[in-house]
């Protein structure tokens, strides 16, 4: 199958069954893996594009649909965004974009939807330029211009200002670099970076995390150098800064609350005892298998908790938790593009209450003097600052407190807390507080 077709099975699926893209994708290359194994670059930013780009591409297919895009069958309606897709944001030839985009949808048994699809298609190639609404309306120029629901356009406006709020709608759009974290329990940063080098990869130190190094665009990870000896581990530069905010101290044991798929576990047990918990006891596998590429697994161990309820006394006392809690996730718009299509600002509050429960019950279980970090994935200040200060108001006994950091570590401050945000620096958006229990 070619990579056009396999692009519109995936976005189908996804749209189909409300699956993660990431994972549909996994699973149909796996399933159906391309003729030319080239293909799987394209067929990758087809699907990510796509998604990235959708309520800019239904602005545009909608003025020449004689229906609306929702009754339109999955298929049909997924190759007709690949289409516009490659006509509007790549340097496809529009002529191969429409015809290959048509023979894809034949190929994955459509062909009864080829004269719409092709009708569509010419049309669109045919315009000077990719249709936008006027600009005086300036949250639904930016929420089609850049592909954001209106509500979360508005809410940024309001929440950042103009200029930040486009950096991040912006910046939702890149494909991110591939950022890894070097596992300090086997090598220094700076003699990985010069291992990469050697090994024929330009490679660059991240330019906040101390610990962190961008790839350069490189295909399977497992092939670059260092992969299985277990020298680094992928992680993003902000989730890398959670672990050099948390400054924990080296005797802590820690308990990760929220820890799937164990990026921040792994960096804990680079230097600590860690138990690692999540609710679902599936993803424990792939803490465990990190771990022991890493070479930490005698250092970890994951098990199976609800970080609602309560810890069982038999697992001993921890003196520090981290809890990277569940999320809406609006830091890692560019990772998961489908998810800002899905969410609503009432999972916001929804989730906001559910990290409430779960800082509740972990302070629980924090001695006095201990640590807790709590971090989450979102730009969100209901679900970062805001919690955290309804957190210390409801709880005298707790303070937050910014770690003291070698001179040369500049983290990105607010106050005590350290907060990320999507836009030119290329990372995710993250907030997370140092917080401690004085009696
Ligand atoms: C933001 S992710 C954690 C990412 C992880 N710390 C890392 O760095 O790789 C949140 C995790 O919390 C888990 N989770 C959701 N509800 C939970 C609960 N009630 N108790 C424990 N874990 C939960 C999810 O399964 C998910 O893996």
């Amino acid at each position: 199958m070619n990579a056009r077709a396999i692009a519109i099975q995936v976005l189908s699926r996804v749209r189909a069954t409300d699956a993660y893209l990431n994972v549909v994708l996994d699973t149909v290359l796996s399933e159906s893996p391309p003729a030319d194994a080239r293909d799987t670059g394209l067929i990758t930013e087809l699907a990510y594009g796509t998604t990235r780009r959708q309520l800019a591409l239904d602005y545009a297919i909608t003025r020449f649909a004689d229906r609306k895009l929702d009754a339109l069958e999955d298929k049909v309606l997924a190759a007709l965004r690949v289409g516009a897709y490659q006509l509007f944001y790549t340097r496809v030839p529009a002529r191969a974009a429409v015809a290959e985009t048509v023979q894809a949808l034949k190929d994955v048994g459509l062909a009864r939807a080829a004269g719409f699809a092709n009708a569509i298609l010419r049309k669109l190639s045919s315009l000077p330029s990719q249709p936008l609404p006027p600009e005086d309306d300036l949250v639904g120029f930016l929420s089609v211009r850049e592909s954001h629901p209106r509500w979360l356009v508005e809410r940024w406006l309001r929440q950042f200002g103009r200029e930040r709020a486009e950096a991040m709608l912006v910046a939702n759009n890149q494909t991110p670099p591939v950022v890894i974290r070097a596992n300090s329990a086997k090598v220094t940063r700076d003699a990985l970076l010069e291992q990469l080098r050697e090994a024929g990869l330009e490679v660059r130190p991240t330019a906040v995390s101390p610990v962190g190094i961008v790839l350069p665009p490189v295909g399977r990870l497992e092939d670059v150098y260092g992969y299985a000896e277990g020298l680094w581990q992928v992680q993003d530069e902000a989730a890398q800064l959670v672990g050099v905010y948390g400054d924990i101290p080296e005797t802590a044991r820690v308990l990760d609350a929220c820890a799937a798929p164990g990026g921040k576990a792994c960096h804990l047990a680079e230097k600590h005892e860690v138990v690692a918990t999540d609710l679902h006891a599936n993803k424990l596998r792939k803490i465990e298998s990190e771990a022991k590429r890493l070479g930490l697994s005698e250092r970890l161990s994951a098990r199976a908790h609800d970080a609602s309820q309560p810890y069982p006394e038999e697992w001993g006392e921890f003196h520090a938790f981290l809890v990277d809690a569940p999320c809406s996730g609006l830091g890692t718009l560019r990772r998961h593009p489908e998810l800002r299509y899905r969410r609503t600002q009432e999972d916001i509050g929804r989730l906001a209450v559910l990290q409430r429960r779960i800082l509740e019950n972990c302070q629980e279980a924090v001695p006095p003097g201990g640590l807790l970090v709590y971090a989450v994935c979102t730009s969100e200040p209901q679900e970062g600052q805001d919690q955290v200060e309804m957190f210390l108001r409801s709880h005298p006994e707790w303070t937050a407190e910014p770690p003291v950091l070698h001179e040369a570590v500049k983290l990105p401050l607010t106050q005590a807390y350290l907060r990320t945000l999507p836009g030119p620096e290329a990372w995710d958006g993250f907030f997370a507080a140092r917080l401690r229990k004085m009696y």
